[in-house]
């Protein structure tokens, strides 16, 4: 019985996911959806201010606790394994869903192109980027990154079995083309409010400090196979590489003596 209650618990989840997805790119693109990014002010601007802040808070401490080693040994005890990871994608969702309702537009225009052509090319920058989210999920495993393999296994009576490093696809040129996309995403705009500034300048910040710890956890896991990748690939921008100094390679878990 829980198996295919499972099952429809992480189809929910997902196609929530969907549509939370593709609202977000109407919402930043202000294309589609009667409630953009940059809508008309209604607050005094400071008080607009605290409000996304307050917002955007809530979203990276909902996506950064959730995502924590630590966080899922504790969640796991007390909800099942298997739905874990629909349930982080269900609660990712809900904490969009609420950002989006409550976003309050501030005034003030920072650029504005007046170009038809230059609009609609950033426009389609933007939408690009959104697309290279789910294009690179696709290349290590979007299924696994929104809990329905987990789901589907646990159904099928299968253990789950952890993603496989790879190296494949944009993977060979940056090590995060995923979150190159969010970035992306949230910059690429013909006409940037300060409203949209500050969401772009969070997210983008956000995304960094996301990227150090993940790169943690996966030279904790992968130990020498991944510092060798971060030695040779470039984090984000395809062709630049900082010089990074050597770090101190763990004893990758899955080769650690119990
Ligand atoms: C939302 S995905 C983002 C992946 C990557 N950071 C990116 O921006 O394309 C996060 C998950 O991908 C996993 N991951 C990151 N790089 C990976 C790689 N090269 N191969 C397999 N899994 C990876 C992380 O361990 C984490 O569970």
């Amino acid at each position: 019985m829980s198996r295919f209650f499972f099952l429809i618990y992480g189809g929910i989840a997902y196609l929530l996911f969907l549509a939370t997805f593709l609202y977000t790119v109407g919402f930043t693109t202000n294309l589609f959806v009667p409630k953009t990014i940059s809508g008309h002010p209604e607050l005094p601007w400071i008080n607009a201010l605290l409000n996304n802040l307050v917002l955007l808070g809530i979203f990276a401490i909902q996506h950064s606790v959730m995502a924590r080693k630590g966080f899922k040994k504790w969640w796991t005890q007390v909800i099942p394994d298997p739905i874990e990871r629909s349930t982080y994608v269900l609660f990712s969702s809900l904490v969009l869903i609420l950002l989006i309702w409550k976003w309050q537009p501030m005034g003030g225009v920072i650029w504005s192109l007046s170009s038809p052509f230059l609009s609609g090319l950033l426009v389609a920058v933007s939408l690009l980027g959104y697309t290279l989210i789910l294009a690179s999920s696709f290349m290590i495993d979007h299924f696994d990154f929104v809990g329905l393999r987990q789901v589907w296994r646990y159904f099928r009576n299968q253990s789950y079995e952890p993603l496989k490093f790879t190296t494949a696809y944009l993977y060979k040129y940056v090590r995060h083309p995923l979150y190159l996309g969010f970035i992306i995403g949230a910059w690429a705009t013909p006409v940037m409010t300060t409203t949209h500034l500050t969401f772009a300048v969070i997210i983008t910040a956000y995304t960094l400090v996301g990227i150090y710890f993940e790169e943690k956890d996966l030279v904790n896991f992968h130990g020498k196979v991944y510092s060798n990748y971060q030695s040779r690939i470039p984090k984000l921008i395809p062709g630049f590489r900082k010089k990074e100094l050597p770090r101190e390679t763990p004893v990758p878990v899955s080769d650690r003596v119990a």
